[in-house]
């Protein structure tokens, strides 16, 4: 099985704090993967190092099989970073065609206003574009080249909701032409619509890989959400069976249960004192909590 990405046993030490503990991903070609993570999880770097932008301090990154240094393979990825930066005095359109030739096989300027939803732009200047139009500049250059394999850091932010919606169409297009795509989100929605797999990564490691669904069934189950009454303790909803995790905003507790049948059943026979109970399926959102939760 040849690899569009193979990360062993990789870190990245900054002034002795490990940004990134031994990762180990292998990320088979055609693969719409979406790294998540809180902030300082190490996601940028992680793409760094792959990208050959940043040296790891120990591990091996193979990139389409080679070195992520190699002009070769750089040809052949395409990356869209958290900060775009514009070259003053360029027209968006001229912006483009710089980029398109760097490449052999770059897709047509017509192709990339399209699908970056910038073909009314294309005559005025890239420094004048708002913020999310500058990352959907960002996008068109990154996609200049074809590329096999494209990473996109943060893609969506900035962007109205018509502009997220139209990014996401080109991404599952481009997935169906068979390409990579690797994205990192905070938009949890964004990884659940777009992503075949979900890497969760916590102080620099691997804490769950799977499926949205995947990950969204194995880790949290359900919810029971309620105000707690005064007397109502961390230890005693820890203690109580089936419980994953407990989560407090204020008065307001979740508890993450795989069995919320029998759960509320026994919080009601010991009494708890509750008001406002809620009992929801457990989305990406209540999972990635859970995991990052139980992983700090
Ligand atoms: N150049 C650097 N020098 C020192 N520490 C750094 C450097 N770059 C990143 N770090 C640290 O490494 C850790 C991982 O950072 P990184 O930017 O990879 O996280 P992230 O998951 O991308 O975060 P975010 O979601 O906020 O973008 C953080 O603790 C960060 O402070």
């Amino acid at each position: 099985m040849s690899y569009a990405i193979e990360l062993d046993r990789v870190s990245k030490i900054y002034q002795g704090k490990k940004a990134v503990d031994q990762l180990s991903l292998k990320v088979e070609k055609g693969t719409v993967i979406a790294l998540l993570g809180p902030n300082g999880a190490g996601k940028t770097t992680t793409i760094s190092m792959i990208l050959g932008l940043k040296q790891p301090t120990s591990g091996t990154i193979k990139l389409l099989g080679g070195s992520p240094k190699d002009i070769k393979v750089r040809n052949r990825i395409g990356a869209m970073l958290q900060d775009v930066s514009v070259i003053d005095n360029l027209k968006v359109a001229e912006t483009i065609e710089l980029f398109r030739n760097y490449y052999s096989n770059p897709l047509s300027l017509q192709e990339l206003l399209r699908i970056s939803g910038l073909e009314k732009e294309k005559d005025k200047m890239a420094a004048s574009l708002s913020g999310g139009q500058q990352r959907r500049l960002g996008f068109a250059l990154a996609a200049a080249g074809d590329p096999e394999i494209i990473f996109l850091d943060e893609p969506t932010v900035g962007m109205d909701v018509t502009s997220r919606q139209m990014f996401w169409d080109t991404i599952r297009s481009m997935a169906d032409k068979g390409r990579t795509v690797v994205l990192t989100t905070h938009y949890l929605e964004e990884a659940d619509s777009l992503a075949d797999r979900i890497v969760v990564i916590n102080q620099g490691k691997v804490v769950a890989d799977g499926s949205p669904s995947q990950i969204k069934a194995e880790t949290t189950g359900r919810v029971i959400s309620f105000t707690a009454g005064a007397s109502v303790t961390n230890d005693q909803l820890q203690a109580l069976p089936g419980v994953i995790d407990v989560e407090w905003n204020g008065r307001r507790v979740k508890l993450h249960s795989r069995d919320t049948d029998r759960l509320i059943i026994t919080l009601i026979e010991q009494r708890f004192e509750m008001k406002d109970i809620e009992i929801q399926s457990g989305g990406l959102e209540d999972a990635f909590q859970a995991i990052v939760h139980s992983t700090n």
